[in-house]
């Protein structure tokens, strides 16, 4: 890959402090394991929107794929399907969705399939290409919320990043902003936009880019979702805000139980997703690390990726005595220093 498609796809806003934080605070609570106590069979499975899914992670929706290997998001979605991750296909996507969700439906142990919608254009715009998505087999919508105004890394800026003529972006509801500020305030989503596309949607409706807890309050208290992801976009559209390990027991605490809650940005081993899992979310969302291993390798290298982190899961869960994710003691309570018991 070229060094600014590199900058493009690790950069991140600002002077990236939030990209970097979020890595790190990963590893803030340590996880206590148990002795003697292995249990004899390890579940890896999750249930979400009523739906079990074999792994607790989807492949998080990104943008020009295609820019890093030339199976691009078929390669990505097809090698997850096939590993039991489940796949968020970008509106930014190189390919047509309709050949996605057919690349993916003879996979009879895949995760789910979700499509990310960015609300380009008119309201009847975004419902038309949700009903599409439905049409073709996709199992729910992801909104994205939290990118009303981004901006190109800091750093794909500064490498002069930019995309090839004639690019493919099939699955756009209408052309995206051009991009001045003027032109992105007025298109910009409010709360009762995200009201009429719930009432219409005729798929689950999962809000992407959650972090305030107010905000996580009032997306459960109006019903407006079915599922939140907790992201800061893996820090690349408001730098300084706070990594999500720190956001996610207190938007927790806020949606208690009403909505099952995701979470991504900076989750880089299996270990990330038991603390993440510890602090309240049900699944999780993998970005860069996928890019990685499609730029390397393509579809094979992803599912080498899927295969490794399924078996550390496994091993991870075994040394701390689960025999399942749900077996699993929250760890805010139970991991942290605990006094010492009577000798
Ligand atoms: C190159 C790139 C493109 C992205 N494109 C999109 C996108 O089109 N839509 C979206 O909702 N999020 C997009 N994201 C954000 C990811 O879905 C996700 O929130 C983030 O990458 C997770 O953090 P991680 O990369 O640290 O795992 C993109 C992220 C990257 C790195
Ligand atoms: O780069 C991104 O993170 C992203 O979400 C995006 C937004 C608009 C166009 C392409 C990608």
């Amino acid at each position: 890959m070229d060094a600014a498609a590199h900058a493009y796809f690790f950069g991140g806003a600002g002077r990236e402090q939030t990209l970097a934080a979020n890595e790190h605070a990963w590893c803030k609570d340590w996880l206590w394991p148990r002795v003697l106590a292995t249990p004899a069979r390890i579940d890896t499975s999750v249930t979400l929107l009523g739906r079990r899914c074999p792994t607790p992670w989807l492949a998080a929706p990104m943008a020009h794929l295609r820019l890093a290997h030339p199976q691009a998001e078929l390669g990505l979605a097809l090698a997850s399907a096939a590993q039991g991750a489940g796949f968020v296909l970008s509106t930014h996507a190189t390919v047509a969705l309709e050949d996605v969700a057919a690349a993916c439906r003879s996979e009879t142990e895949r995760g789910p399939l979700w499509f990310q919608l960015y609300p380009y254009g008119e309201r009847e715009d975004w419902l038309r290409l949700a009903q599409r998505a439905a049409r073709a087999g996709f199992e729910a919508i992801v909104l994205t919320v939290d990118a009303p105004v981004q901006q190109v890394p800091t750093r794909a800026r500064e490498a002069g990043f930019t995309l090839p003529p004639a690019w493919p972006q099939p699955n756009l509801p209408a052309p995206p902003p051009r991009g001045t500020l003027e032109e992105l305030l007025a298109q910009a989503l409010h709360w009762d936009d995200v009201a009429w596309l719930r009432q219409r949607c005729p798929l689950p409706l999962i809000l992407k880019g959650i972090l305030h807890p107010a905000d996580a309050e009032r997306a459960c208290a109006q019903s407006l979702c079915d599922a939140l992801i907790v992201s800061n976009h893996g820090g690349r559209v408001l730098d300084g805000v706070p990594p999500t390990a720190t956001a996610l027991p207190a938007v927790s605490a806020a949606v208690r139980g009403r909505v099952p809650i995701l979470v991504d940005s900076g989750l880089r081993y299996p270990t990330d997703v038991v603390q993440a899992r510890a602090l309240g979310a049900h699944a999780v969302l993998i970005g860069r690390p996928l890019l990685v291993a499609l730029a390397s390798g393509g579809a094979a290298a992803v599912a080498q990726l899927w295969r490794r982190w399924r078996d550390e899961l496994a091993a991870t869960l075994a040394l701390l005595g689960a025999a399942s994710l749900d077996d699993l003691p929250p760890l805010h309570t139970e991991l942290q220093p605990m006094p010492a018991p009577n000798p």
